[in-house]
């Protein structure tokens, strides 16, 4: 039997006023899969991910989640689904723990207490706990929005450039950690990434966005395979290239 789809992307575009960011554009994400979308700078990826999150309307186009039109059944569907990405906004007075307890209350979640000490361990966040937000590192920020995004143990989390400010060692652990929940509990995740190394290793399938369009779409090995090229970084040059 075929599962049903958690995200599914019919004819989805946006534009700002004569100019196409994304084009009619159709894809579906199953449960529990991590999809990677894929594209150079101006690509439409961020786009895509603000009319996915409710954030900007779609010009045309539709876009559901667990079977239920966007549209139509946003608080339903917002209530099961979280992001992360670099340029959201927080409360910088509060500490990292307070920054948590806020997201945790806004979003009315109990067992608080819980929730927050799971996830400053998962995150390895213990010993900037009790620091206020303003005083973060670029690369504890980050783990930051994560853990805001972790929080309310959503079933679709889209994250816009994960672990770009990491160190090594904290990406590989943010990748291993994102693993871990998708094999535990279902989630499903779509993330963007300029990495190419971690694309290949994260994503069940990628779909690649140049100019607002899909271009290519299926595992790495397979895009790499129908480009006739060496890896995933080159494909990424070959279509860069040529949307300049
Ligand atoms: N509010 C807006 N008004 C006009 N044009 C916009 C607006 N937002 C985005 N665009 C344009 O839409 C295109 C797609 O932008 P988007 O941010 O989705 O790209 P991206 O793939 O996320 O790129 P990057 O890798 O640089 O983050 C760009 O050409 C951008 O200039």
């Amino acid at each position: 039997m075929m599962t049903p789809p958690v995200l599914s992307v019919t004819k989805l575009r946006k534009q700002f006023g004569e100019f196409t960011a994304v084009q009619d554009i159709s894809f579906v994400m199953k449960p529990g899969e991590i999809l990677g979308l894929l594209g150079p700078n101006g690509a439409g990826k961020t786009t895509t991910m603000q009319m996915l999150l409710g954030l900007i309307t779609p010009t045309s186009g539709s876009i559901q989640m667990f079977g239920l039109e966007l549209a139509s059944h946003r608080e339903e569907i917002l209530q099961q689904v979280n992001f992360s990405s670099t340029y959201i906004s927080m409360p910088l007075a509060l500490t990292v723990e307070e920054n948590l307890w806020v997201v945790a209350r806004l979003y009315g979640l109990t067992d608080i207490e819980r929730r927050v000490d799971d996830i400053v361990k998962k995150l390895e966040m213990e010993e900037i706990r009790r620091k206020v937000a303003r005083k973060l590192s670029s690369g504890q920020m980050t783990r930051l929005t994560l853990a805001k995004a972790f929080l309310t143990e959503p079933k679709i989390l889209f994250l816009d450039e994960p672990t770009a400010s990491l160190d090594p060692d904290i990406a590989h652990k943010i990748r291993a950690l994102l693993k871990e929940e998708r094999r535990s509990s279902g989630l499903s995740i779509l993330y963007t990434s300029h990495n190419m190394r971690e694309m290949e290793d994260m994503s069940d399938r990628i779909i690649f966005l140049q100019r607002g369009t899909i271009v290519a779409e299926g595992t790495a090995r397979e895009i790499v395979a129908r480009f006739g090229e060496a890896d995933l970084e080159e494909v990424f040059l070959k279509i860069a290239r040529e949307s300049r």
